[in-house]
C-alpha cells in the first residue's frame, strides 16, 4: 500500500482540535435540552436502537467527523476488507471475519476464490458431527455418549466462544437444546484451571475440543497435552481418536498431535484469532452445546450487521457512528478508557471479549506503514454488568475521572421474575439503573441544587457531580443468538472503523510476542536448573534473583510427577 499522510496531518482533524473548543463550551446537559439534536443522535435498525445524545458532540461534530471519515479513506479500506484485499499487510492476509457468516449463496473472493463454499462445507461438517455426538449416535471408547465438552483455548480461541456461550445460555430455545449437556472452557495454563475444568468430569462421557488457530500456543498445548493424558490415563491411548477433536489452521500440527484429521475442523488465516468466533473456533463448541440451528441464527445475526456495515450511508451506519465516536472521546478529548455496561447477567462475559478486541487491534505504536504516531490509539475497555459495577467502579466515572460509557441494555427479559404485589417486575427494576446512570453522567448535581436541599455546607463539595460525562446507549429488543450475533459484529467493526481512522493495523498484534519469547529463555533456564542444576544465567539482577528464589524455593515440587492433576 501506498505510504499515506498520518491523518492527525489532514485539515479535518486539525478542524475537529479547533472545533473541540467549541464544544467544550456547552455542557451536556445543555446539550440534552434540544429535542431536535437528541432526535438527529437516534438510529434504528433491526431490533436495535442506538441513542449517542448524551455524547459531547454537536450536529456539527458529527459532520467534520464525516469529512476526518473521508480523509481516512474509510469507505474505501471498508470496501477493501469485504473485497477480500490484504489488508492485514504485516502478515500479508486479508481480513475477512465477514465471510464466516455470509449466506451460502454469497460470493466473497481472497484471491479470486470464492472462500463461501469452504466456509459452508465447514459448517456442514460441524452440523453433521454436532448431530451425532448430540443423538448418542457418537459415543466414546466404552460406548458411553459425550455428554460434556472441555473446550481448550486461549485469547480469541476462548473469549468469544465463552461470551457467546454465556449469553446463550439464559436464551430458553437455547437452553432448552442444552438439558443434559455441559460446556466448560479451559484457557490458563495455571493447573488450577485444568483441575478446575475436570473436577466432576468423568472422561467416558467427555470430548476435548482443541482450539487453536496456530496450534502451537504454549498455554493451549500443555493443557491439551494434560487433557490427553488423562483421558489416556482413564480410557487407554486408542481412546484419544473418539474424545479429541480439533479446530486449526495447522492441520499438520493437529495430525502430529494425535489427532486424525478426519476429526478436525479448519479455519483460515483470513481471520484473525479475536475475530474467529464465527468461525469452527466458536461454531463447534457452541454446536455441540445448543444445536446447529441456535448457532446459526446467532451467526444470522452477525451477517445481518455485516450488510447493514456495507451498504449504509454513515449518518445512520452504527459500527461507522461507534467508532468515529470513539476516536472523538480518545484522540480529541484524551479520554483514554471506555467502559462497557452491559445491563444484563448473560453478557457479563461480552467486555473480556471485546477487551481483546479491541485493545489487541488498536492498541498500536506506528501507522500501517511503519510510522511513529504522535497520536495515542486504542483505549483501555473494561466493564461490569449494572447493576454489579454500580457498587463497584461508578464512583470513579461519576466523580473521578471520565470514562465514556457504553451502556447495553435488553427490552424483554430471558427469563422474566415477577413477585406477586410487585407491579415494577425485576427486570424493571434493573433496567430502571440502565435508564437513570447515563443521566446521572449527563447532568450530574450542582452545588445549588444541592443548597436547596439543605445538604449541610461541608459536604456540598463532596456531594456535587460535575455532569457532563458522555455515554451512549444501546437498546436492544431482546437477548436471542440473533441479537448476541448483532451486538459482537457491531463490536467487531466498530473496532476496525477507529483503526482504518486512525491508519494503523487492527489485524496484527506484534505486541504479544517479545513476553513469549522471553518465557521461552525462562522455560529453559528452569529446565536447566532442575535437571542440570545449572545456575540462573544470562538474566538482569532482578530477574535472576527472583528466579533463583523460585527454583529454590520450589525445590520440593517432583519435576516429573507420574501422576494426573488431582480433581479440587
Ligand atoms: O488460537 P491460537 O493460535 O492458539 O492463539 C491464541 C491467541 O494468542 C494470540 O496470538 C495472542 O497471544 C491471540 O491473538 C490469539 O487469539
Amino acid at each position: 500500500m501506498a505510504s499515506s499522510a498520518l491523518i492527525c496531518d489532514t485539515q479535518p482533524w486539525k478542524d475537529l482540535k479547533a472545533h473541540l473548543e467549541d464544544v467544550k463550551k456547552t455542557h451536556l446537559r445543555d446539550l440534552l435540552s434540544d429535542a431536535e439534536r437528541c432526535k438527529s443522535m437516534m438510529v434504528d435498525f433491526d431490533g436495535i436502537t442506538l441513542d449517542y445524545s448524551r455524547q459531547r458532540a454537536t450536529p456539527q461534530t458529527l459532520g467534520q467527523l464525516y469529512k476526518l471519515a473521508e480523509a481516512a479513506h474509510l469507505k474505501e479500506k471498508i470496501n477493501r476488507m469485504f473485497n477480500g484485499e490484504r489488508i492485514n499487510s504485516t502478515e500479508n492476509r486479508s481480513v475477512l471475519h465477514v465471510a464466516l457468516r455470509a449466506p451460502r449463496d454469497a460470493v466473497i473472493n481472497s484471491d479470486g476464490k470464492n472462500v463461501v463454499p469452504d466456509v459452508w462445507n465447514v459448517l456442514d461438517k460441524i452440523k453433521e458431527f454436532s448431530e451425532k455426538v448430540r443423538s448418542g449416535s457418537w459415543v466414546g471408547a466404552t460406548g458411553k455418549p459425550l455428554t460434556n465438552v472441555i473446550s481448550v483455548g486461549i485469547g480469541g480461541s476462548f473469549l468469544g466462544p465463552l461470551f457467546v456461550h454465556t449469553a446463550l445460555q439464559t436464551d430458553p430455545e437455547a437452553s432448552k437444546s442444552a438439558k443434559g449437556r455441559q460446556l466448560r472452557f479451559l484457557a490458563n495454563v495455571d493447573p488450577i484451571d485444568v483441575a478446575r475444568n475436570i473436577t466432576g468430569l468423568n472422561p467416558e462421557t467427555t470430548l476435548v475440543v482443541v482450539v487453536s488457530k496456530t496450534f502451537t500456543t504454549a498455554e493451549t498445548m500443555l493443557n491439551a497435552r494434560t487433557l490427553r493424558a488423562w483421558i489416556s490415563k482413564e480410557l487407554g491411548p486408542s481412546a484419544v481418536a473418539k474424545h479429541m477433536v480439533a479446530v486449526s489452521t495447522n492441520l499438520k500440527l493437529v495430525e502430529e498431535f494425535g489427532i486424525d484429521p478426519k476429526n478436525a475442523f479448519a479455519f483460515w488465516d483470513w481471520v484473525g484469532g479475536r475475530y474467529s468466533v464465527c468461525s469452527a473456533v466458536g461454531v463447534l463448541p457452541l454446536s455441540l452445546q445448543y444445536g446447529f440451528p441456535v448457532v446459526e441464527k446467532f451467526l444470522k445475526g452477525a451477517a445481518s450487521i455485516d450488510q447493514h456495515f456495507y451498504s449504509t450511508p454513515f449518518e445512520k451506519n452504527i459500527p461507522v457512528l461507534l467508532g468515529l465516536l470513539s476516536v472523538w472521546n480518545v484522540s480529541f478529548f484524551g479520554y483514554s478508557a471506555r467502559a462497557i455496561l452491559p445491563y444484563s447477567q448473560a453478557l457479563e462475559k461480552f467486555a473480556p471479549h471485546i477487551q481483546q478486541v479491541s485493545m489487541e487491534s488498536n492498541g498500536k505504536g506506528v501507522s500501517i506503514d511503519g510510522k511513529p504516531l504522535p497520536l495515542e490509539t486504542g483505549e483501555i475497555d473494561f466493564g461490569e454488568p449494572g447493576t454489579n459495577g454500580q457498587h463497584s467502579f461508578y464512583q470513579l466515572i461519576h466523580q473521578g475521572r471520565v470514562i465514556p460509557c457504553d451502556f447495553i441494555g435488553v427490552v424483554k427479559s430471558q427469563q422474566p421474575v415477577y413477585l406477586e404485589g410487585e407491579v415494577v417486575n425485576n427486570h424493571d427494576e434493573l433496567m430502571s439503573n440502565f435508564f437513570a446512570q447515563p443521566d446521572a453522567l449527563a447532568y450530574g448535581k450542582t452545588p445549588e441544587q444541592l443548597q436547596q436541599e439543605n445538604v449541610s455546607s461541608h459536604l456540598i463539595p463532596h456531594k456535587t457531580f460535575s455532569g457532563n460525562r458522555p455515554s451512549l446507549s444501546l437498546l436492544l429488543a431482546s437477548l436471542d443468538s440473533y441479537k448476541v450475533g448483532q451486538l459482537l459484529a457491531i463490536y467487531e467493526h466498530r473496532v476496525a472503523v477507529q483503526g482504518f481512522i486512525w491508519g494503523i493495523n487492527s489485524f496484527d498484534q506484534w505486541g504479544v510476542e517479545l513476553g513469549k519469547s522471553l518465557a521461552t529463555q525462562v522455560r529453559k533456564q528452569l529446565n536447566a536448573s532442575r535437571t542440570k542444576g545449572e545456575t540462573v544465567q544470562g538474566f538482569n539482577f532482578s530477574t535472576a534473583t527472583m528466579l533463583t528464589k523460585y527454583l529454590k524455593e520450589s525445590s520440593d515440587v517432583p519435576a516429573n510427577p507420574s501422576t494426573i492433576l488431582p480433581q479440587i
